[in-house]
């Protein structure tokens, strides 16, 4: 399964969140978020992680140029679009971007029928990734949506489950989900963009038991 800690700020804790097992790191390129890290920072911490770690920039609402511009300067593998991006926006930078860069589309489930947006936005993404509604903020809020609706769901594309996720309910969501992925921000940190190390390895233990 694939395992992604998102809101990664500093090459210490990158380094070592990638020791304990993750083989996904989110970089936040959304500058009103108190996670938020420059171009210049995410390229000195991408370029010490091993190879097999994908390295996602997390976007929302930002302009194809000024992506492709960032992924430039950053060796980022994939891009995690996290605000209103429409599937034609999506098509437009999917289309522009090389193959081996994994575009992924947050969808903010606030009820059944967000789970629908799945099958108008597959044909111009790789992967989905869910997370919960919140009318305030567009992530990192650490709060959990209704796994429940998640039982017979089975998008046309890979998917990683995220939203509130802790090491103390991530057995519990995935006895109710079967995600490609998990993604965990706030439920291992410290602060905003601080990780706790010790959470982190928490998480690894309850995921291999
Ligand atoms: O983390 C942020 O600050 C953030 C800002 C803007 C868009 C997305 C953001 N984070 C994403 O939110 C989810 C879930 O976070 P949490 O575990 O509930 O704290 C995760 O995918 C982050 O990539």
């Amino acid at each position: 399964m694939r395992v992604k800690i998102c809101g990664i700020t500093s090459l210490e804790q990158g380094s070592a969140i990638a020791q304990l097992g993750a083989n996904a790191l989110g970089f936040i390129c959304v500058k009103k978020s108190p996670r938020y890290l420059s171009p210049d920072n995410i390229a000195r911490i991408t370029c010490h992680l091993p190879p097999q770690v994908s390295r996602v920039g997390v976007f929302a609402n930002t302009d194809t140029t000024e992506i492709i511009s960032l992924l430039q300067q950053t060796h980022l593998t994939a891009v995690q679009l996290h605000g209103e991006e429409t599937p034609e926006e999506c098509n437009k930078l999917h289309s522009q971007l090389p193959n081996n860069i994994e575009v992924i589309k947050a969808i903010r489930v606030k009820s059944a029928e967000s789970l629908q947006q799945t099958e108008t936005y597959a044909p111009y993404v790789d992967t989905f990734l869910l997370d919960a509604y919140d009318p305030q903020q567009l992530g990192g809020t650490g709060k959990a949506f209704n796994w429940e609706l998640l039982q017979n769901f089975n998008p046309p594309r890979p998917w990683f489950l995220a939203g509130g996720l802790t090491p103390n309910n991530i057995r519990e969501a995935l006895a109710i989900a079967i995600p490609n992925g998990i993604d965990l921000s706030s439920g291992v940190e410290n602060s905003p963009g601080n990780k706790d190390l010790n959470l982190v390895q928490q998480l690894f233990q309850v995921l291999g038991s």
